[in-house]
Parts: C-alpha cells; sequence; structure tokens
C-alpha cells in the first residue's frame, strides 16, 4: 500500500480537464417546473453543444421554457417525437417531476427499450428507489439524484439559470451503479458549478428530514402560530420583520408537493418532528424552572451551530490533491470512494476512470482542500483500499489536455 498522504512532488494530472467535456448528448428533462425548467437553463448554458428537450403536461412551462432557449423542444408527455427522441438518441432522462409521476415515466422507459442513464431530483427516495428496482430494464442505469436547493416558488416562473451555482447535489450511487454513469453525471453537475455530495441511499431520506423535511413544518407551523394571534389582532403580520421572514420563507412552497414529499418520508419526518417537539420543550422547561443557564446553553449550542454553517461555496482550485484508487477485483469502488469522501467532508471536484489495461482499472479523484483529507485516507485504508495522494500544482490543473 502506498503511503496515504505524503507523495514527494506534484502528479501528473489524468482527468484534470473533466470538468468542462460534454458529458451528454441529448437530455430528456421530464417536469419543466422550478428544478426541471433551471437545471435544462443551466445544462444548457453550461453545455450548449448538447440536445436538451424538455417534456411536461403543462402547455405554458413548455412554451415559456422553450421561448427562453432552455430547451431545443419541449414536448406534452404523449408527443410521439418523445418516444422516438428516446430511442433515437437520448443518453440521459432527468425526472423532476412529483414523485407521484416516476411510476409512469419508467414504464414508458422500459416500453421505448431505454438503456441511457436516468437520474431524478425528487426530494424523497423511498419510493423512487422501489419503483426504479421494479420497473426499470436495467436498474444499475439509474444514479438517484437530489439538488439541495430551490426556491419557494415553484413552477417555472421560479426557475433561473444560476439556481445551483454554489450548491450541493446528493447522487446515491451504489454497489451496482455503472461507473461510468456517476462519472458522466459528476461532470454535468460540476459543470453547473455545483457540487456532488455521494450518500448511502439508505440514510439519504433521514438525513432530509432532519435539514429539510422538519425545517419546512417548523416553518409552516411559525406562520400558522403567527396566523392564528394576527386573527386577533389585524396589524400582527406587519410586524413581521427579517426575523420572521427568513425562518419562514420555504412555508409559502407548494401544499401539493411538500405532502408528497412528507407522506414519502413519514416515518423519518415523525421522528424529526417528535424530537423537534422535545426541543422546543426544553425551552418551555427552561423558562418554567425560571433556569437561565439551561436556557442560555441551549441558545449556545444553536448560535454555535449556525455560524459554522459554511457560507455560500466557491469552487477552489488551490492546493489540489489527487487521489487515486485501484479499481480491481471489486465492484462499487466508485459508490464507496465518494461516499467516504462526501462523509469526511470532502469536495471531488472531478473523477476519471483510467483503464491502465484489459480489467485493470484506477479511479482517479482530484480533490479540492475541503474535508478531512487524514480521515478520508484512514478510512480508505480501513475499508481494504489502496491508495495514493498526490498534490498537483494549480497551472498543471489548468493546462492539461
Ligand atoms: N421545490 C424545491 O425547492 C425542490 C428542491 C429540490 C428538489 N425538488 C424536487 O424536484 C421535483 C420537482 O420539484 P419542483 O419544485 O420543480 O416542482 P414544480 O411544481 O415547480 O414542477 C413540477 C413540474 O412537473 C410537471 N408535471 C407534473 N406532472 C407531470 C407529468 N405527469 N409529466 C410531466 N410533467 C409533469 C408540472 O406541470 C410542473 O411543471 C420534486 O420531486 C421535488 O420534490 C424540489
Ligand atoms: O427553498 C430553498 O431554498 C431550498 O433549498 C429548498 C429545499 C430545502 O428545504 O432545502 C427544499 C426541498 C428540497 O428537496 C431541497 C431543497
Amino acid at each position: 500500500m502506498t503511503d496515504p498522504i505524503a507523495a514527494p512532488a506534484a502528479a501528473d494530472t489524468p482527468g484534470a480537464d473533466a470538468a468542462r467535456r460534454q458529458p451528454f448528448d441529448a437530455i430528456a428533462i421530464v417536469g419543466l417546473g422550478l428544478i426541471g425548467a433551471s437545471l435544462a437553463a443551466a445544462v444548457t448554458e453550461a453545455f450548449p453543444d448538447a440536445e436538451v428537450v424538455g417534456v411536461d403536461v403543462d402547455a405554458r412551462a413548455r412554451a415559456l421554457a422553450a421561448e427562453r432557449g432552455w430547451t431545443a423542444r419541449a414536448l406534452a408527455p404523449d408527443d410521439p417525437a418523445l418516444a422516438d427522441f428516446v430511442r433515437e438518441r437520448c443518453d440521459l432522462v432527468v425526472i423532476a417531476t412529483p414523485v407521484a409521476c416516476v411510476d409512469d415515466y419508467f414504464r414508458a422507459l422500459a416500453d421505448w427499450g431505454f438503456d441511457g442513464v436516468v437520474t431524478d431530483t425528487i426530494s424523497t427516495k423511498a419510493h423512487v428507489l422501489e419503483a426504479a428496482a421494479d420497473l426499470l430494464p436495467e436498474p444499475r442505469n439509474y444514479v438517484p439524484g437530489h439538488p439541495m436547493t430551490g426556491s419557494e416558488v415553484n413552477g417555472v416562473d421560479g426557475a433561473r439559470t444560476d439556481l445551483f451555482k454554489g450548491t450541493n447535489w446528493i447522487l446515491c450511487p451504489d454497489a451496482d451503479t455503472v461507473p461510468e454513469h456517476f462519472q458522466r453525471l459528476h461532470e454535468l453537475i460540476t459543470g453547473m458549478e455545483a457540487r456532488v455530495v455521494s450518500l448511502r441511499r439508505e440514510e439519504h431520506d433521514r438525513a432530509v428530514a432532519i435539514v429539510s423535511h422538519v425545517p419546512h413544518m417548523v416553518a409552516s407551523s411559525l406562520v400558522e402560530l403567527a396566523s392564528r394571534h394576527a386573527d386577533d389582532t389585524q396589524s400582527l403580520m406587519r410586524l413581521a420583520a427579517g426575523g420572521f421572514k427568513d425562518t419562514t420563507r420555504v412555508a409559502a412552497g407548494s401544499p401539493k408537493l411538500w405532502c408528497g414529499i412528507a407522506f414519502d418520508n413519514a416515518a423519518a419526518l415523525r421522528d424529526g418532528l417528535v424530537e423537534m417537539q422535545g426541543i422546543i420543550g426544553s425551552f418551555v422547561d427552561a423558562l418554567e424552572a425560571g433556569d437561565r443557564g439551561a436556557f442560555t446553553d441551549l441558545l449556545v449550542q444553536a448560535a454555535d451551530a449556525r455560524r459554522a454553517l459554511p457560507a455560500a461555496w466557491v469552487p477552489s482550485t488551490d492546493n489540489l490533491l489527487e487521489v487515486r484508487v485501484p479499481m480491481v477485483n471489486r465492484a462499487g469502488v466508485v459508490a464507496e470512494v465518494t461516499t467516504i469522501a462526501s462523509s469526511v467532508g470532502c469536495n471531488i471536484q472531478s473523477i476519471e476512470i483510467d483503464h491502465v489495461s484489459e480489467g485493470n482499472a484506477v479511479l482517479s479523484l482530484i480533490l479540492t482542500d475541503e474535508g478531512d483529507v487524514g480521515q478520508l485516507s484512514l478510512q480508505l485504508i480501513k475499508a481494504g483500499f489502496s491508495v495514493s495522494f498526490s498534490p498537483i500544482l494549480v497551472k498543471e490543473y489548468a493546462h492539461v489536455d
């Protein structure tokens, strides 16, 4: 095994130009609402030669997306041109509809014999994972996705080209994921200036319950509380200033979409809300006990954690590090390695799979200077990988062809 950290010289930079390569030529985006239309706009901006075809039941969404140049064409789901496009040349399908629609599209993809890459943007993974396993002809071609950005303005009217810039986009590869599919999606997402966070499928819904779904219900509860009191004092809502608005913005989101999200993640959301009741109860208890110390402790813990949240992410091209991991005789290397990297806060700027010889490949990752590289090294070694780390000069990274 190579010394995990120390590497004397700057490395060659295989794949260092990966971020701007066009990973897909013909993309179908199903659902041209906030997320799908923003994705169409961002992909078209980042990869102008890719053919982006949008699909939506709503004629206005189709018209707007096409008119703004976000899609080459926008089709109704039953338009025969859609089946032709998917059969003839589409190499990526992205499902960006509410979760309730996925079964129909997975069935259609199976009918059309689609063998390209499938991903989605759906906020919960419980149902879509089952549907992919049951309905897609090649479930290993499906890589679950979830952009961790959004807006309370749903529909095409909320869409914007820069929605994903500087944000995190979850991908959930598993042991069966085709490594090149993950690599191409990684290129697509980083090409839009978002970064990929790999997460184990079984962890996804519990994680987002805590950072997204519980907060949404708490925001709705805050508005409900104020609304009840506003009935008595009509002027109350006019007093709502920055604090109230910052903590409740998301409550204006689509109730239909959020009800779908909540019920596809019911167990984790329920547990999170119960835990939340307990935390609010701690404030109540401290007040009733006149315990300023306990009350202050709660505030201090929250303030420290909130202040430690990273500000908007800016891609770093300084102090890059190449990690090389032999992939021989082991399935699921991409999923394992990228998940470990994300779990210790490391950011993978690009991924390359070097096919050294028949049956012999090396996974090469370019990391930015974030996260705990020591932990990454330890955990990879603990998981049985033979890894080497080499610093890269920024100049080399920028100029390799
Ligand atoms: N809103 C957010 O902040 C956010 C963030 C990340 C992920 N997501 C997820 O992404 C997905 C899309 O969310 P959104 O906010 O863009 O919703 P949205 O309501 O803005 O857009 C959904 C679009 O899908 C279309 N649609 C509905 N049924 C369809 C069908 N059968 N065929 C084709 N199109 C259909 C609608 O007409 C609409 O244009 C959801 O699964 C959501 O959970 C949302
Ligand atoms: O409105 C926003 O700013 C969001 O980021 C929306 C948000 C979130 O709660 O974090 C909402 C649902 C998603 O699945 C992802 C993102």
